[in-house]
C-alpha cells in the first residue's frame, strides 16, 4: 500500500509517450525524482500482448529496483500477472468491486474521478486514491474531456474527500503548484516528462516545484 508522500510526482507513460527507448526514459524521469509510476500503453502504436507484458515486465524492474511503485492501467490482468504494486481504472474501466474482488488487499486501487457523485462512489467501493482532471488542456490522451482546472480538487476537498487526490491534465512547472495549492498530494504528468529533452531535468524542475 502506498504512502501519500509517494504520490507527489506521479509519472504515467506508455512507449508511445516518448520518442525514446522507453526504459531509458523511465530511467531518467526515475534519476530526476518520480515517486510513481503508471504504465500506461494505450492509443495510436500501442503494444499488445507478449510485446506489452515483456515492456511492462522491464519497466517494473526498474521501479523495483528503484523502489518506486509500479501501477498498471486499466489491464487488471496484467497487474495481477506482473503482481504490479497497483491499478488505475477509469470511469469507462472494469467497475472497482470486480478490481478489489480479484486484487489482494496489499494492491493500490486508484480510480479516475472529476465529480463528488464519482468520488463518493468511488470511496465507496474502497479506491486508495482519485485521479482527478483533465486539470488543463491536453493532448495526450485523444477522448479527453474539457479541463475541470484545480478548482475541481478544491470542490472535493471541500466535499469531504480525504483520500489521495492526483491532479492529471496537461500539468509542467508553471502549473503544479496550482494543482498542490488546490488540496491535491500529487500530480501525475506524461508529457512534460516523457517529451522533454532531458527527462532527468524535467522531473527535477517539477519535483523542485513540488516541494
Ligand atoms: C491520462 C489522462 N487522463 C486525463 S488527462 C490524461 C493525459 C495526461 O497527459 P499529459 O500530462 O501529457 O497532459
Ligand atoms: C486517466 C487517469 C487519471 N488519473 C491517473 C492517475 N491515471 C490515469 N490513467
Ligand atoms: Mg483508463
Amino acid at each position: 500500500m502506498m504512502n501519500k508522500e509517494q504520490y507527489l510526482l506521479y509519472f504515467i507513460m506508455g512507449s508511445n509517450n516518448t520518442d525514446k527507448d522507453p526504459e531509458e526514459a523511465l530511467r531518467e524521469a526515475v534519476q530526476g525524482g518520480i515517486t510513481c509510476f503508471q504504465f500506461r500503453e494505450k492509443g495510436e502504436d500501442a503494444r499488445e500482448a507478449s510485446g506489452k507484458k515483456e515492456l511492462a515486465q522491464r519497466l517494473q524492474v526498474i521501479c523495483r529496483e528503484a523502489g518506486v511503485p509500479f501501477i498498471v492501467n486499466d489491464d487488471v490482468d496484467l497487474a495481477l500477472e506482473l503482481g504490479a504494486d497497483g491499478i488505475h481504472a477509469g470511469q469507462e474501466d472494469t467497475p472497482l468491486r470486480d478490481i478489489k474482488k480479484r486484487c489482494s488487499g496489499s494492491m493500490t486501487v486508484g480510480v479516475s474521478a472529476k465529480t463528488k457523485a464519482e468520488a463518493e462512489q468511488a470511496v465507496q467501493d474502497g479506491a486508495d486514491y482519485l485521479g482527478a482532471g483533465p486539470m488543463f488542456a491536453t493532448s495526450t490522451k485523444e477522448d479527453a474531456e474539457a479541463p475541470v482546472g484545480p478548482e475541481t480538487v478544491r470542490m472535493l476537498r471541500q466535499s469531504g474527500i480525504t483520500l489521495p487526490i492526483v491532479g492529471i491534465g496537461g500539468i509542467g512547472t508553471e502549473n503544479a503548484a496550482s494543482v498542490m495549492e488546490a488540496g491535491a498530494d500529487g500530480v501525475s504528468v506524461i508529457s512534460a516528462i516523457s517529451r522533454a529533452p532531458d527527462i532527468q531535468q524535467a522531473a527535477q524542475s517539477l519535483r523542485n516545484v513540488l516541494r
